[in-house]
């Protein structure tokens, strides 16, 4: 069923709409044409944003988030399997409450670097000292806490991030941050932008040239609007400075589900396609505005939007996707380099603890 555009002034109807079909249907969602001016959001699910456009995400009093899974009200004990911690064995308020910035990335050494680089930035007491490893037990992952800071790694790919990810927002809730927003720190490959350069993401892009995250559920493909927070990606992006010695940029970022055929690279151990393809494809992605391409984008916005958690992602550019498929830095190069989004976060965070 498709509902028509949403604004402000029918958001009564599409509401009454919605809970009609829902108690025709019984089921949890359903499938709207949630910005039925964009076709890129057609057949996607309505998450609460899109039933309430314009709208702020409900939370408890207190800033912390709601989420809206009656289900977890049930449960005596959550255990966060893979972060290695259990809604009884630990106080999360105490341990937690006080995080405002979730930061996560692909490995364990950039996001333990990235708790170093931002408690120096902060000048935090614990600076220097031995940081902890939180999900040892779990040995999956790595979550470093500096001061107001959570640093996380989440591994390559959607179904290793949206298992952390799913985590870090269950610890979000019960440990009751206030107001939290969540930032991806990542790598990438750019398209049609010199190697080195940051992208800020507007929005993530799906293989299939889509803007939503798609995902079966009980046999059915749901498909949920890949959508960030603009006026986050602004401010960040604000943050740029002509003294820098590389280029940041806002565009939409593709995730592939593979980093070789998925990214058009012919250097994969399979490629059926010849160059003249993987340019084509490659300039389709830039004319629609794609500035890199990583493997995570599109869930990391549409889990964070359903979420009602603001959240942006910022990545550097490896090499230009024009220019050849190899990633050809040194390793000191791509060291240097994974520093520069933690650089413009890091200008975030500061900004914002010392604006409080
Ligand atoms: O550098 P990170 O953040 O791990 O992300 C990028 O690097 C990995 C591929 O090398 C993918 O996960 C991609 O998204
Ligand atoms: O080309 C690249 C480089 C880093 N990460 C990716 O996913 N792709």
């Amino acid at each position: 069923m498709q509902l028509k555009d949403v604004d402000n002034d029918d958001c009564l109807y599409q509401l009454l709409l919605y809970l009609v079909i829902k108690m025709g249907c019984n089921c949890d969602y359903v499938t709207t044409g949630v910005a039925g001016l964009d076709p890129h959001y057609d057949n996607c699910i309505s998450t609460w944003s899109e039933l309430h456009p314009g709208k702020e995400y409900p939370k408890n009093a207190d800033g912390s988030i709601r989420l809206l899974n009656e289900h977890l009200q049930g449960l005596e004990v959550d255990i966060l399997y893979h972060l290695g911690l259990d809604t009884q064995s630990y106080d999360l308020p105490a341990m937690f409450g006080d995080v405002k910035f979730v930061c996560i990335g692909g490995t364990k050494y950039r996001m333990r670097e990235f708790a170093e680089y931002i408690a120096k930035e902060l000048d935090l007491p614990c600076k220097g000292s031995k940081l902890v490893n939180l999900t040892k037990h779990s040995q999956r992952y790595a979550m470093y806490k500096v001061g107001p800071v959570l640093s996380v790694s989440h591994g390559i790919g959607i179904p290793s991030m949206t298992t952390l990810l799913q985590e870090v927002m269950k610890l979000i809730s019960y440990a009751k941050m206030k107001d939290p927003i969540i930032f991806r720190i990542g790598t990438s490959g750019g398209v049609s932008i010199p190697a080195g350069s940051v992208v800020v993401s507007s929005f993530g892009l799906s293989g299939m040239l889509e803007k939503t995250y798609s995902i079966p559920v009980l046999g059915k493909m749901r498909s949920i609007p890949a959508k960030l927070d603009s006026r986050l990606c602004q401010e960040v992006h604000s943050l740029a400075s002509d003294k820098d010695d590389f280029r940041t940029y806002i565009g939409g970022t593709m995730a592939a589900d593979d980093f070789y055929r998925g990214q058009a690279r012919l250097d994969g151990p399979f490629c059926d396609y010849t160059e003249a393809d993987k340019m084509e494809f490659l300039n389709t992605l830039c004319n629609l505005g794609v500035r890199n391409i990583e493997m995570e984008a599109t869930a990391f916005s549409a889990f964070t939007r359903e979420a009602g958690i603001r959240a942006s992602i910022v990545c550097v550019t490896f090499l230009d996707r024009l220019l050849g498929d190899q990633v050809t830095p040194s390793k000191a190069t791509m060291m240097d380099w994974q520093k520069r989004p933690m650089i413009v976060v890091g200008r975030y965070i500061k900004e914002y603890i010392n604006k409080q």
